[in-house]
């Protein structure tokens, strides 16, 4: 491991366009990096950050911070061990002695051209190596799939969609609020992928409920090769750092043991962050008078932490003020008074029939055009698509949040409800309506309700019926989950496997795994209400709902274990209620009033907020479910109607565009069909040594081979590794490797290229009867780098660019008319002699050469910069038009917000405009 000091200067390896970094602190799993050029300050995990040590070679030329320019002489040993200094001489012949510390901060090194000119050559193959992973990058920077190619995921349009449009934006705060198990974990991952793997962000936070941090943690693995680290109080007790957050990039945790310790939310706020997730965000209540704990801690990091993604399925499972707040967290200033937000709610319906009629081609009536012009003023010339989107940026909840529903997404193999009526105990009957005990009565009973509560029989007899087919059973509670264990291993000898809340992290996951086994696995498996919250149950297709909870949200959650991506079957529902009592009302209400087993019921949470009086009423006293039923009928009925046509309408079609997914999909499946990756693979693998050989089922296996070039290769374990190319072939086996060009091992490998100077410097003996004889030619890479600030994000218009130059002594530039395939060359550079002997005779036409193409390469750079700075103008002036347009139906866009993104524009022009061509690496050609 290299030994890092405060002073030393390195380069980040993947992102060089920093500048030069200079070490502000160590500490023993850290190392903090400054980058003066930028602004940035980076912490890295020990061992490996991705961090290149700059020591430059004598004969070089450097500037100093004032701009001077020195050509090293010497470099010495500095006063401090781990730093050094150089001796150097300016033009003018005097002398210096410069600290490393002292060197431009936006120091870029010219390599190739001195290792050329003292003819140190590499491999021809290396230069074209090299070449090729250029190319790759390049393609990988313009693709519109980014970071959506790696993630071992079926395609789904409406995943790729949301994650696609959320991660494009800057500073991305959004609410995904897709329905019970449409894959909102997915989205987030993909989202965080594409930020990470762009650069956006490197400090991500993801806080879960405990349960299901094991869960998010193997899913993040799998599915997008992202190692979180898992951090609870032991792990933050253990770590000797002042921020022990800080010794990691990817964290995960919950929020329960960090509110009952100070220090770690201290630590955990002060975290610096890029990217907050919060999954089952539906838990950070907010009302106008009370917040509690765990939304004060989210509001704290959210106030300082750029992106956030907040993820929950019942996004008013706490009441529609609880949704309010969660919309705040993300966008303060638009959701900042909530009796606006409702009555702007109720204004929703006419604005998404019209946005219906233009999603749909329909004509616009005068009425159409006088709302159009009330919400959005002059609009003459607008395309319809235009008119569309900024009504759905500008109303309701907007750009903030998204929600897909099974409706819109096909393939769900639906419900089927099995009604269980059971007779009421005489016990249970005795006990109090009025506090509910009477719904759940075993718990009021003691272990005696064993005996006489006839859902046991009824359980067992279910169970024997729908052998050998696996069971879930959810119930309230998890005294009832380990009573329930002990009753049908003593009368029937089925061993259960129990999750709830008393369990260790460690014991729940081990029960989830023995009923998930296919061999050797429990069939059945008891879960308390925590068991129905963001697990995946969907192997199994019976579910037992042994008590019914009061929320309509918990019973979907609950149901939403099955019923979910991935689902083969329909999902068999099985319900038993106590026949005159108010389990049965409980049912009856769910069954016929809302209809929320056999499908979801959307106007189900208001109706459950409006009724929950009369609900309560009726549970006392079930002579009143009729009256009760039917009301909640009607007010279903009317409501469903009001939100498909309001608020639910303008969401859905916010949400769901499939014609983008779809194009994304396309995309995608164009990418992982085009063979250039494994093409470019085999010959990585070849230089640097990996064997590998064709394995089953359209693998290949890998393993370090014994001739390795280095000691290690990125990402490949010594024992070897299984891998396939294929989406399908990886998805059907999950502990095969997915290689995409987005894998880290493909990563690593392109790095461990581009940042050394291997294939930096080639020589080739040419064959081309366009030339004379002897004649020289450069062949030259230049990377396009544009030192910014990371928030600016200046590479979203000004993407990763390489250029390539063929010049001949003439100043004419060749690589339109010879592609770099097309070269006929046969490699000089293991030739010592021939390389001296031509670097002797003929080095000053070599050093005009260098020239040559340094001078065409600078001369291209004012055209890429006018480009890309048109490119961010256009789209920031049209952002700033949105907000003015905002901030005039909306009071609270603030005009510091619109002045902020003013000043982004000049930030970003400025940055646009000092971009440069750095020279990566230089093949010069000889022909014969
Ligand atoms: N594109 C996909 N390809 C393969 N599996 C998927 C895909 N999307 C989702 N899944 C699987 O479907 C299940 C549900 O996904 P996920 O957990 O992301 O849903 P969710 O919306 O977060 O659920 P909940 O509302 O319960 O929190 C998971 O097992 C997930 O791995």
């Amino acid at each position: 491991m290299p030994s890092f000091v405060p002073g030393q200067r390195w380069l980040s390896e993947t992102q060089s366009e920093l500048g030069l970094g200079i070490v502000e602190s160590v500490a023993p799993r850290r190392v903090e990096v400054c980058y003066r050029a930028t602004g940035e300050r980076r912490v890295y995990a020990l061992p490996n950050p991705p961090l290149v040590r700059v020591i430059l070679e004598v004969g070089e030329w450097v500037r100093d911070r004032a701009g001077r320019a020195w050509l090293i002489q010497a470099v010495e040993e500095g006063d401090t061990a781990g730093l050094i200094r150089y001796r150097c001489v300016d033009g003018s012949g005097a002398l210096c002695r410069l600290s490393e510390a002292e060197l431009d901060d936006h120091l870029r090194l010219n390599r190739p051209a001195q290792r050329l000119l003292s003819a140190r050559f590499d491999a021809d193959h290396w230069f074209d190596l090299r070449w090729r992973t250029w190319r790759l990058r390049m393609r990988e920077a313009l693709s519109p799939v980014q970071g959506l190619l790696g993630a071992r995921i079926a395609l789904l349009a409406h995943q790729l969609e949301i994650a696609s449009e959320v991660a494009r934006r800057e500073a991305p705060r959004v609410l995904l609020a897709d329905e019970v198990g449409l894959g909102k974990t997915i989205e987030a991952g993909l989202i965080l992928h594409q930020m990470l793997l762009t650069g956006r962000a490197a400090r991500v936070l993801v806080m879960t409920p405990e349960p299901l941090l094991h869960q998010w943690l193997v899913e993040m693995l799998r599915r997008f090769n992202l190692r979180f680290a898992l951090f609870d109080q032991e792990r933050f007790a253990s770590l000797p750092d002042a921020n022990p957050f800080l010794a990691d990039q990817l964290v995960l945790c919950s929020a329960d043991w960090i509110l009952r310790l100070p220090a770690a939310e201290q630590a955990l706020v002060s975290g610096q962050w890029d990217l907050l997730v919060v999954d089952e965000a539906h838990h950070l209540e907010w009302s106008e008078d009370r917040v509690s704990n765990a939304y004060r801690l989210v509001a704290q990091l959210a106030a300082r932490t750029p992106g956030v993604l907040l993820l929950t399925a019942t996004p008013e499972q706490l009441g529609r003020a609880g949704h309010f707040g969660r919309l705040r967290l993300l966008d303060p200033q638009r959701f900042s008074d909530y009796e606006r937000f409702v009555a702007e709610e109720r204004d929703h319906a006419p604005v998404a029939a019209l946005a219906g009629r233009l999603l749909d081609g329909e004509p616009l009536g005068a009425a159409d055009q006088a709302l159009i012009s009330a919400r959005l003023g002059e609009h003459e010339g607008l395309e319809r698509a235009t008119i569309l989107e900024r009504l759905l940026d500008r109303h309701g909840t907007g750009r903030v949040m998204f929600r897909n529903t099974r409706a819109s997404i096909p393939g769900f193999p639906g419900r089927v409800l099995h009604p269980a009526p059971l007779p009421e105990p005489a016990a249970y009957a005795a006990l109090n309506s009025r506090d509910c005990a009477r719904l759940t009565p075993e718990r009021s009973l003691g272990p005696d309700w064993l005996a006489l509560d006839p859902r046991i029989d009824w359980l067992i007899a279910l169970l024997a019926r729908l052998h050998p087919h696996k069971v879930l059973l959810i119930c309230a509670a998890a005294s009832t989950v380990l009573e329930l264990r002990d009753v049908l291993l003593r009368r029937s000898g089925i061993h259960a496997a129990v999750f709830h809340e008393g369990l260790a992290l460690r014991e729940r996951d081990r029960a989830a795994a023995y009923f998930a086994a296919v061999e050797d696995g429990t069939r059945i498996l008891l879960c308390s209400e925590i068991g129905s919250e963001g697990r995946n149950f969907q192997f199994v297709h019976h579910l037992v709902l042994f008590d019914l909870p009061l929320d309509p949200d918990r019973l979907e959650q609950r149901i939403g274990r099955l019923d979910r991506i991935g689902q083969q079957h329909p999902v068999q529902l099985h319900v038993p209620y106590l026949v005159g009592g108010p389990s049965e009302v409980l049912f009856r209400w769910y069954a016929q009033g809302l209809q929320a087993f056999e499908a979801i019921c959307p106007a189900a949470p208001a109706v459950y907020q409006d009724l929950i009086e009369p609900l309560h009423a009726a549970l006392a006293d079930p002579r009143r479910t009729v009256m009760l039923v039917a009301e909640a009928q009607r007010r279903c009925a009317s409501l469903n109607q009001q939100l498909a046509a309001g608020r639910d309408r303008l969401l859905e079609l916010h949400s769901h565009r499939p014609e983008r997914g779809a194009a994304l999909v396309a995309a995608l499946l164009e990418e992982e069909q085009d063979p250039a990756l494994a093409e470019y693979l085999r010959r990585l693998w070849d230089h640097f040594g990996v064997e590998y050989e064709p394995a089953a089922h359209d693998s290949l296996a890998l393993r370090p081979g014994a001739h390795m070039l280095n000691e290690s290769f990125p990402e490949l374990p010594a024992d070897g590794l299984q891998l396939t190319f294929s989406r399908s072939v990886a998805l059907a086996h999950e502990h095969w490797a997915f290689i995409t060009r987005e894998h880290p091992m493909v990563r690593g490998a392109m790095d461990l290229l581009i940042a050394g100077d291997r294939g930096a410097v080639a020589l080739g003996i040419m064959r081309d009867e366009r030339f004379a004889p002897t004649s020289l030619l450069l062949e030259a890479l230049y990377v396009v780098e544009c030192q910014a600030p990371r928030g600016l994000e200046a590479d979203r218009y000004l993407p990763l660019m390489v250029r390539r130059f063929l010049v001949d002594p003439a100043g004419c530039d060749h690589a339109d008319a010879i592609a770099h395939d097309a070269i006929d060359a046969r490699c000089a550079s293991h030739h010592p002699h021939l390389a001296q002997a031509l670097l002797s005779a003929r080095a000053e036409s070599i050093r005009s050469l260098i020239e040559t193409v340094e001078t065409m390469a600078q001369a291209a750079m004012p055209a890429l910069r006018t480009a890309a700075r048109a490119r961010m103008n256009a789209v920031l002036s049209e952002e700033i038009a949105r907000l003015r347009a905002l901030a005039a139906i909306n009071p609270n866009v603030r005009p510091d917000e619109i002045a902020a993104l003013t000043s982004r524009r000049e930030q970003l022009d400025q940055a646009l405009s000092g971009a440069s061509l750095r020279l990566d690496a230089l093949r010069l050609l000889v022909t014969r």
